[in-house]
């Protein structure tokens, strides 16, 4: 393993008018399948050089175990890795894994919130909160999930999220600056199609307005649930794509890239 790759975390340098492209195997792969997986993901990056200009910033958040090997695979690229979740403290935590530990690993962003950690293990605002304060005290940019559980009124799922987001920094603005926002309506998640990008555009839109009031209009906010090629450039005032099956194909991953890269500024 390549040692300087576990030495820092790389960190998030981004540009005002970035755009994310990511990827989370959440448990889909196996060991040696995500091995396999993140090397094509790498070639499909590296088959782009104008990603290291930075403006399109790609990320992927294999399964913990997959770390090292990841962090040793993507060193010398634009590839961002991310953690699928992090604990909110060193110390006696028996199973969890301390964001100190991931920024050894050379993680730069983690995620905090996504809807199956809110269901399945009944992670609620207050556990949200101390992750995102021990991500960011650890250096590592929180990629915090938040979305509605239903479809409703575009202004009614951006007034939810909105909360979830206040939540999740205790009102803390300036700690909010520092996060990624990743808009997944939970009701897109695993679904056949995303959200239609008329909604998707009309959510983030109504949450930029509610986020400028807190000087906080140019926060990164991007869309995950179902996302595939052919959806970023029908979206409007949107981040980026955090995405999931549909990434599954490196092809794939690799069709967002250009379409990210095809995007004008300032969208
Ligand atoms: O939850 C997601 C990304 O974290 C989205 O997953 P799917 O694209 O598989 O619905």
């Amino acid at each position: 393993m390549d040692a300087t790759a576990l030495t820092s975390p790389a960190s998030l340098c981004t540009f005002p008018d970035s755009l994310y492209v990511g990827v989370s195997t959440k448990m889909y792969m196996g060991y040696a399948r995500s091995l396999e997986w993140l090397e094509q993901l790498v070639a499909e990056v590296d088959a782009r050089p104008a990603l290291a200009a930075g403006r399109v910033v790609p990320f992927v958040i294999p399964s913990f175990p997959v770390l090292p090997a990841a962090a040793a695979l993507v060193a010398g690229s634009p590839l961002v890795l991310g953690a699928q979740n992090c604990g909110w403290a060193d110390g006696p935590w028996t199973g969890e894994v301390a964001p100190s530990m991931l920024a050894e690993l050379g993680v730069g962003l983690v995620e905090i919130g996504h809807a199956e950690r809110r269901r399945h293990f009944a992670e609620d605002d207050a556990v949200v909160a101390l992750k995102v304060g021990a991500a960011v005290g650890s250096g590592i940019t929180p990629l915090l999930c938040v979305g509605e559980a239903e479809a409703c009124a575009p202004e009614a799922a951006a007034e939810f999220v909105f909360h979830q987001i206040k939540a999740a920094v205790s009102g803390d603005w300036a700690m909010a600056a520092r996060l990624v926002i990743a808009y997944e309506p939970v009701w897109a998640i695993g679904a056949p199609e995303p959200a239609s990008a008329q909604y998707v555009s009309m959510v983030v839109g109504a949450l930029r307005d509610a986020l400028a009031q807190h000087g906080l209009s140019g926060l990164p906010v991007i869309y995950g649930g179902s996302a595939k090629p052919g959806l970023l450039p029908q979206l409007s005032g949107v981040s980026g794509l955090f995405l999931g099956r549909f990434a599954h194909d490196a092809a794939n991953f690799g069709r967002v890239l250009d379409e990210a890269m095809a995007q004008p500024t300032g969208c």
